[in-house]
């Protein structure tokens, strides 16, 4: 028999640890793998909220029956239907042929889509109520914080946000669920890691969601990956409204690419600088080696980017032009930037960064460097110039 762990007397955590996956969306890598969070309410209806990846099945059905002891699942409620919460709903049908699936008319629509499943449906709208005997749940859709079916299920009685994605992060849960029975600072940066890769380029919708559900009382929030946080869940809520508005730390992020060590050359001497002048959060990463995951993880955090690249094939070196793609995916806002690179005849890397970020609306806060094989000492005072200019725009 599994641990049985409450959130509160009625309600359980019945989530899973993955820490077999090695990238999440085949994209972002999980060396602190991740954990499918899924809760069951029981009650006069007993209710299950998400499910888990596929993978997981076998585990998290075996929980389920043990708290339910021989008694009827009557409701999965589906918040959102991306295959790491939907990929156990065809394992629940078998296992509980009975349960109706409750989510919102989108939610239908990709259920029969990804599992041809059209039977047994109980549709919800925003603002919907569904009661379960002592407990009730209210749903509030919140379309695009993630996908467009995403929804967030209130409990009303004890004031619990079970809100899918959004507040989640990477990092499995190893021993404790609550934000109080873990070191939180341990999950922060990946929490910050998910919401910049995953979440990020959603920063309006997660506004227009804090503002509806702004008025209601919550005391716990309870998120389909990550910590449970009932000691103090204002404080993933301010983390959440502060890195939707696009807020920045004082701090530079030099992310490189080179071949033969000439460009980051020039990464280290601008660090160095900035270092002289005061600038204590300076990040110098190296595009070739580090995964783009993480570099979009410290651009999300810091005000000041600086982009330097060595000249291939007429353009960009290809790891960085990769990340220069991601990022515009991700739509982040109010930064202010510089660029710097090499060249060894006819030049284009550093065009190309201009480019590319300009297109993203960040401000380009002094004049691009490109310099022929290796710095000069005059192409180093330019190098001191630009790093001035990031110490100027610091406060
Ligand atoms: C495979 C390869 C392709 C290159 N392509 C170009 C190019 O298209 N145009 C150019 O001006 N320089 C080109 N260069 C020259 C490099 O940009 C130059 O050597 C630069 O100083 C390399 O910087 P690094 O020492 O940081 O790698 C190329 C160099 C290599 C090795």
């Amino acid at each position: 028999m599994e641990r049985v762990i409450n959130i509160t007397d009625d309600i359980f955590y019945v989530g899973v640890n993955d820490r077999e996956t090695y990238l999440f969306e085949g994209l972002w890598p999980l060396p602190k793998g991740v954990s499918y969070n899924s809760y069951l309410i029981k009650d006069k209806k007993n209710v299950l909220i998400d499910t888990v990846k596929v993978s997981k099945s076998d585990l998290f059905i075996q929980k389920i029956k043990d708290i339910i002891n021989g008694n009827s699942l009557d409701y999965l409620i589906i918040n959102h239907m991306e295959p790491d919460h939907s990929g156990s709903i065809l394992a629940i049908l078998n296992a509980f042929p009975n349960i109706k699936i409750v989510g919102n008319k989108k939610t239908f629509e990709f259920l029969k889509a990804l599992y041809g499943i059209d039977e047994n449906l109980l549709e919800v709208k925003d603002g919907d109520e569904l009661v379960l005997g002592k407990h009730k749940l209210k749903f509030f859709l919140t379309p695009m914080i993630h996908w467009p079916e995403t929804m967030i299920t209130y409990e009303v009685t004890e004031k619990i946000a079970f809100t899918g994605d959004a507040f989640g992060g990477f990092g499995t849960l190893d021993g404790g669920i609550f934000d109080d029975e873990v070191d939180i600072e341990y999950y922060k940066n990946e929490i910050r890691r998910y919401y910049s890769n995953i979440v990020g380029k959603f920063g309006p919708m997660v506004q227009k969601a804090l503002k509806r559900l702004s008025g209601i009382d919550i005391k716990i929030i309870a998120s389909t990956h990550g910590p449970v946080w009932r000691n103090n869940p204002q404080v993933i809520v301010d983390l959440y409204d502060k890195w939707s508005k696009y807020e920045a730390e004082d701090g530079v992020v030099i992310v490189y690419g080179s071949m033969y060590g000439n460009t980051e050359k020039m990464a280290d001497y601008i660090a160095n600088v900035l270092a002289k002048k005061g600038i204590k959060n300076i990040r110098v990463m190296n595009a070739s080696k580090v995964h783009e995951s993480y570099i979009i993880n410290e651009i999300w955090r810091f005000k000041g980017v600086i982009i330097g690249t060595c000249t291939y094939n007429n353009g960009i070196f290809p790891p960085v032009e990769n990340l220069l793609i991601n990022l515009s995916h991700k739509g982040l806002k109010n930064r202010i930037f510089g660029v710097f690179g090499t060249y060894g005849w006819s030049g284009g890397g550093v065009k190309g960064v201009v480019e590319y970020l300009q297109k993203n609306n960040w401000e380009l806060v002094c004049e691009p460097i490109e310099v022929q094989f290796s710095p000069s000492s005059e192409d180093l005072e330019n190098l001191e110039k630009l790093a001035e200019c990031f110490v100027d725009r610091m406060n």
